[in-house]
Protein backbone atom coordinates (compact mmCIF):
# COMPACT_ATOMS: atom_id res chain seq x y z
CA UNK A 1 0.00 0.00 0.00
CA UNK A 2 1.55 3.33 -1.31
CA UNK A 3 -0.11 6.56 0.07
CA UNK A 4 1.64 9.39 -2.34
CA UNK A 5 3.40 12.30 -0.06
CA UNK A 6 3.04 14.86 -3.15
CA UNK A 7 4.20 18.28 -3.31
CA UNK A 8 1.44 20.67 -3.67
CA UNK A 9 3.08 22.89 -5.54
CA UNK A 10 4.56 20.10 -8.16
CA UNK A 11 3.46 20.93 -11.78
CA UNK A 12 2.13 17.17 -11.89
CA UNK A 13 0.73 17.79 -8.22
CA UNK A 14 -3.32 17.23 -8.98
CA UNK A 15 -2.12 14.31 -11.33
CA UNK A 16 0.22 12.24 -8.59
CA UNK A 17 -2.52 13.37 -5.91
CA UNK A 18 -5.65 11.84 -7.23
CA UNK A 19 -3.95 8.73 -8.54
CA UNK A 20 -2.90 7.87 -4.82
CA UNK A 21 -6.71 8.53 -3.92
CA UNK A 22 -8.25 6.78 -6.47
CA UNK A 23 -5.51 3.76 -5.84
CA UNK A 24 -5.82 3.92 -1.65
CA UNK A 25 -8.33 6.37 -0.56
CA UNK A 26 -5.93 8.60 0.96
CA UNK A 27 -2.87 10.76 -0.10
CA UNK A 28 -0.35 13.02 1.76
CA UNK A 29 0.41 16.33 0.92
CA UNK A 30 3.55 18.74 1.54
CA UNK A 31 4.39 22.51 1.09
CA UNK A 32 0.40 22.91 1.20
CA UNK A 33 -1.09 26.10 1.90
CA UNK A 34 -2.09 25.84 5.05
CA UNK A 35 -0.34 27.48 8.43
CA UNK A 36 1.62 24.92 10.67
CA UNK A 37 1.54 27.56 13.52
CA UNK A 38 -2.16 28.07 13.18
CA UNK A 39 -2.43 24.15 13.65
CA UNK A 40 -0.06 23.93 15.86
CA UNK A 41 -1.82 27.07 18.21
CA UNK A 42 -5.03 25.47 17.78
CA UNK A 43 -3.90 22.13 19.15
CA UNK A 44 -2.48 23.96 22.55
CA UNK A 45 -5.72 26.12 23.16
CA UNK A 46 -8.14 23.55 22.64
CA UNK A 47 -5.98 20.86 24.44
CA UNK A 48 -6.28 23.39 27.36
CA UNK A 49 -9.95 24.01 26.69
CA UNK A 50 -10.35 19.89 27.04
CA UNK A 51 -8.61 19.85 30.25
CA UNK A 52 -11.42 22.38 31.99
CA UNK A 53 -14.81 21.66 33.16
CA UNK A 54 -15.89 24.52 30.85
CA UNK A 55 -16.26 22.03 27.95
CA UNK A 56 -19.62 20.90 29.85
CA UNK A 57 -21.16 24.12 29.30
CA UNK A 58 -21.49 23.05 25.32
CA UNK A 59 -23.24 19.76 25.32
CA UNK A 60 -23.40 18.45 21.73
CA UNK A 61 -27.17 18.87 20.26
CA UNK A 62 -28.63 15.48 19.03
CA UNK A 63 -30.43 18.05 16.35
CA UNK A 64 -27.69 19.80 14.97
CA UNK A 65 -24.62 18.38 16.15
CA UNK A 66 -22.43 21.11 16.73
CA UNK A 67 -20.57 21.38 20.36
CA UNK A 68 -18.96 18.89 22.80
CA UNK A 69 -19.32 15.41 23.12
CA UNK A 70 -17.71 13.43 25.88
CA UNK A 71 -15.83 10.61 26.09
CA UNK A 72 -19.26 8.59 27.84
CA UNK A 73 -21.29 9.93 24.00
CA UNK A 74 -18.30 9.35 21.91
CA UNK A 75 -19.36 7.51 18.68
CA UNK A 76 -18.94 3.67 18.31
CA UNK A 77 -17.76 2.66 14.44
CA UNK A 78 -20.05 1.13 12.44
CA UNK A 79 -19.49 -2.57 12.65
CA UNK A 80 -17.93 -2.22 16.57
CA UNK A 81 -18.88 -3.03 19.56
CA UNK A 82 -16.72 -0.54 21.89
CA UNK A 83 -16.99 3.19 22.20
CA UNK A 84 -14.02 5.19 20.90
CA UNK A 85 -11.86 6.33 23.62
CA UNK A 86 -12.04 10.41 22.42
CA UNK A 87 -13.65 13.41 22.95
CA UNK A 88 -14.42 16.16 20.43
CA UNK A 89 -16.04 19.36 19.69
CA UNK A 90 -17.84 20.26 15.97
CA UNK A 91 -17.43 23.44 15.12
CA UNK A 92 -19.78 25.05 12.47
CA UNK A 93 -19.34 28.65 11.55
CA UNK A 94 -22.96 28.99 12.75
CA UNK A 95 -22.88 26.79 15.85
CA UNK A 96 -21.74 27.15 19.53
CA UNK A 97 -17.99 27.66 19.77
CA UNK A 98 -16.29 29.02 22.98
CA UNK A 99 -15.62 32.88 22.21
CA UNK A 100 -12.13 32.68 22.71
CA UNK A 101 -11.57 29.82 20.42
CA UNK A 102 -13.93 31.05 17.81
CA UNK A 103 -11.67 33.46 16.07
CA UNK A 104 -8.38 30.77 15.25
CA UNK A 105 -11.63 28.05 14.26
CA UNK A 106 -13.17 30.14 12.13
CA UNK A 107 -9.78 31.12 9.99
CA UNK A 108 -8.66 27.58 10.18
CA UNK A 109 -12.04 26.30 8.61
CA UNK A 110 -11.85 29.12 6.22
CA UNK A 111 -8.61 28.01 5.22
CA UNK A 112 -9.06 24.57 5.32
CA UNK A 113 -12.32 24.86 3.10
CA UNK A 114 -10.91 26.78 0.26
CA UNK A 115 -8.29 24.09 -0.05
CA UNK A 116 -10.89 21.03 0.15
CA UNK A 117 -12.84 22.95 -2.44
CA UNK A 118 -9.38 23.49 -4.69
CA UNK A 119 -8.68 19.49 -4.01
CA UNK A 120 -12.54 18.51 -4.98
CA UNK A 121 -11.35 20.55 -8.12
CA UNK A 122 -8.65 18.09 -8.85
CA UNK A 123 -10.60 15.25 -8.36
CA UNK A 124 -13.26 16.36 -10.33
CA UNK A 125 -11.05 16.96 -13.32
CA UNK A 126 -9.32 13.76 -12.93
CA UNK A 127 -12.19 11.49 -13.12
CA UNK A 128 -12.47 9.49 -15.92
CA UNK A 129 -15.36 10.83 -18.45
CA UNK A 130 -17.48 7.46 -18.14
CA UNK A 131 -17.23 7.81 -13.94
CA UNK A 132 -17.92 11.75 -14.14
CA UNK A 133 -21.06 10.62 -16.37
CA UNK A 134 -22.77 9.96 -13.70
CA UNK A 135 -22.11 12.89 -11.25
CA UNK A 136 -25.86 14.23 -10.57
CA UNK A 137 -23.91 17.82 -10.70
CA UNK A 138 -20.41 19.04 -10.92
CA UNK A 139 -18.28 17.88 -7.29
CA UNK A 140 -17.60 21.53 -6.93
CA UNK A 141 -21.52 22.82 -6.96
CA UNK A 142 -22.09 20.28 -4.63
CA UNK A 143 -20.33 21.74 -1.95
CA UNK A 144 -21.68 25.64 -2.72
CA UNK A 145 -22.65 27.40 -0.23
CA UNK A 146 -23.00 23.95 2.35
CA UNK A 147 -23.56 24.32 5.86
CA UNK A 148 -22.52 20.80 6.61
CA UNK A 149 -18.96 21.12 6.41
CA UNK A 150 -17.76 20.23 10.16
CA UNK A 151 -14.16 21.38 11.72
CA UNK A 152 -14.19 18.13 14.33
CA UNK A 153 -11.61 19.24 17.17
CA UNK A 154 -10.68 15.79 18.57
CA UNK A 155 -8.79 15.12 21.73
CA UNK A 156 -7.38 11.07 23.01
CA UNK A 157 -7.14 11.29 26.55
CA UNK A 158 -4.17 9.77 27.86
CA UNK A 159 -4.92 5.85 28.80
CA UNK A 160 -5.08 4.94 32.04
CA UNK A 161 -5.12 1.33 31.77
CA UNK A 162 -8.69 1.31 32.86
CA UNK A 163 -9.68 0.78 28.97
CA UNK A 164 -12.41 -1.94 27.97
CA UNK A 165 -10.80 -4.71 26.40
CA UNK A 166 -10.31 -4.07 22.44
CA UNK A 167 -11.49 -0.69 22.97
CA UNK A 168 -9.30 1.76 20.41
CA UNK A 169 -8.97 5.83 20.26
CA UNK A 170 -10.78 5.24 16.82
CA UNK A 171 -12.42 2.07 15.68
CA UNK A 172 -12.00 1.63 11.97
CA UNK A 173 -14.08 3.39 10.16
CA UNK A 174 -14.91 5.33 6.87
CA UNK A 175 -15.59 8.57 7.09
CA UNK A 176 -19.26 9.64 5.91
CA UNK A 177 -18.49 12.97 4.02
CA UNK A 178 -17.15 13.34 0.48
CA UNK A 179 -12.72 14.57 1.35
CA UNK A 180 -11.91 14.81 4.49
CA UNK A 181 -8.74 17.03 4.88
CA UNK A 182 -6.41 16.59 8.32
CA UNK A 183 -3.32 17.95 9.54
CA UNK A 184 -0.97 15.58 11.10
CA UNK A 185 -1.84 14.79 14.56
CA UNK A 186 0.19 15.70 17.69
CA UNK A 187 1.46 12.25 18.16
CA UNK A 188 1.03 8.98 15.54
CA UNK A 189 -1.57 6.83 15.52
CA UNK A 190 -3.45 6.98 11.83
CA UNK A 191 -3.49 3.66 9.96
CA UNK A 192 -4.63 3.56 7.00
CA UNK A 193 -6.59 -0.57 5.98
CA UNK A 194 -4.74 -2.16 2.51
CA UNK A 195 -6.90 -4.45 0.01
CA UNK A 196 -5.60 -7.10 1.85
CA UNK A 197 -6.92 -5.89 4.97
CA UNK A 198 -3.39 -5.46 6.44
CA UNK A 199 -2.69 -1.76 8.46
CA UNK A 200 -0.11 0.71 7.50
CA UNK A 201 0.83 3.64 9.27
CA UNK A 202 0.14 6.80 7.26
CA UNK A 203 2.75 8.97 6.58
CA UNK A 204 2.04 11.34 9.30
CA UNK A 205 5.42 13.97 9.78
CA UNK A 206 4.35 17.29 11.58
CA UNK A 207 3.32 20.00 8.78
CA UNK A 208 1.89 17.12 6.46
CA UNK A 209 -1.73 17.42 5.55
CA UNK A 210 -3.53 13.93 5.08
CA UNK A 211 -6.41 13.89 2.40
CA UNK A 212 -9.12 10.98 2.31
CA UNK A 213 -12.20 9.70 0.91
CA UNK A 214 -15.30 9.23 2.37
CA UNK A 215 -18.32 7.39 1.41
CA UNK A 216 -20.63 10.17 0.02
CA UNK A 217 -17.63 9.97 -2.66
CA UNK A 218 -17.46 6.20 -3.43
CA UNK A 219 -20.98 6.36 -3.52
CA UNK A 220 -20.87 9.39 -5.86
CA UNK A 221 -18.12 7.85 -8.03
CA UNK A 222 -19.46 4.09 -7.92
CA UNK A 223 -16.07 3.14 -6.47
CA UNK A 224 -13.59 5.14 -8.20
CA UNK A 225 -12.42 7.17 -5.30
CA UNK A 226 -12.71 4.28 -2.61
CA UNK A 227 -13.58 5.50 1.24
CA UNK A 228 -10.96 3.51 3.00
CA UNK A 229 -11.28 2.22 6.29
CA UNK A 230 -9.38 3.95 9.04
CA UNK A 231 -8.15 3.93 12.85
CA UNK A 232 -6.08 4.93 15.40
CA UNK A 233 -4.30 3.07 17.83
CA UNK A 234 -3.44 3.04 21.64
CA UNK A 235 0.14 4.13 21.99
CA UNK A 236 2.15 2.03 24.14
CA UNK A 237 5.29 3.07 26.11
CA UNK A 238 5.49 6.66 26.91
CA UNK A 239 3.09 7.72 24.32
CA UNK A 240 0.02 6.13 26.45
CA UNK A 241 0.84 8.72 28.99
CA UNK A 242 0.18 11.81 26.07
CA UNK A 243 -3.13 13.09 24.58
CA UNK A 244 -3.31 13.40 21.35
CA UNK A 245 -5.07 16.05 19.63
CA UNK A 246 -6.32 15.82 15.63
CA UNK A 247 -8.25 18.31 13.39
CA UNK A 248 -10.13 16.71 10.72
CA UNK A 249 -12.37 19.42 8.33
CA UNK A 250 -14.70 16.92 7.05
CA UNK A 251 -16.21 18.55 3.65
CA UNK A 252 -19.96 17.90 3.02
CA UNK A 253 -22.76 18.41 0.26
CA UNK A 254 -25.65 20.24 0.47
CA UNK A 255 -28.60 18.43 1.74
CA UNK A 256 -30.17 18.32 -1.13
CA UNK A 257 -27.41 17.07 -3.38
CA UNK A 258 -28.14 13.73 -5.08
CA UNK A 259 -25.30 11.62 -4.77
CA UNK A 260 -26.91 8.34 -6.70
CA UNK A 261 -29.76 6.55 -7.19
CA UNK A 262 -30.27 5.64 -3.61
CA UNK A 263 -29.25 8.84 -1.47
CA UNK A 264 -29.22 12.07 -0.97
CA UNK A 265 -26.94 13.67 1.05
CA UNK A 266 -28.74 14.33 3.78
CA UNK A 267 -30.58 10.55 3.90
CA UNK A 268 -27.17 8.92 3.29
CA UNK A 269 -26.14 11.57 6.78
CA UNK A 270 -29.02 10.86 8.71
CA UNK A 271 -28.51 6.64 8.07
CA UNK A 272 -25.10 7.30 8.96
CA UNK A 273 -25.54 9.03 12.15
CA UNK A 274 -28.35 6.37 13.41
CA UNK A 275 -25.77 4.46 12.91
CA UNK A 276 -22.88 5.84 15.27
CA UNK A 277 -25.29 5.91 17.60
CA UNK A 278 -25.08 10.27 17.90
CA UNK A 279 -28.65 10.25 16.76
CA UNK A 280 -32.01 9.37 17.83
O1 LIG B 1 -7.46 11.50 14.74
C1 LIG B 1 -7.17 11.13 13.60
O2 LIG B 1 -6.00 11.15 13.19
C2 LIG B 1 -8.24 10.62 12.64
C3 LIG B 1 -9.63 10.91 13.10
C4 LIG B 1 -10.67 10.29 12.21
O3 LIG B 1 -10.39 9.44 11.41
C5 LIG B 1 -12.08 10.78 12.29
O4 LIG B 1 -12.42 11.50 13.25
O5 LIG B 1 -12.85 10.43 11.40
FE1 LIG C 1 -11.99 9.21 10.00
Amino acid sequence: MQVQVVDYRAPDAARLFTQSLHDTGFGVLVNHPIQQALVEKIYADWLAFFNTDQKHQFPFSKEQQDGYFSTEISETAKGSSQKDIKEYYHVYPWGRVPAALKPDADLYYAQANALAAELLGWVEQFTPPEIAQHYREPLSKMIEDSRQTLLRVLRYPPLTGQEPAGALRAAAHGDINLLTILPAANEPGLQVQGMDGAWFDVPCDFGMLIINIGDMLEEASQGYYPSTQHRVVNPTGEGAGRSRVSLPLFLHPRNEVVLSDRHTAHSYLQERLRELGVKS
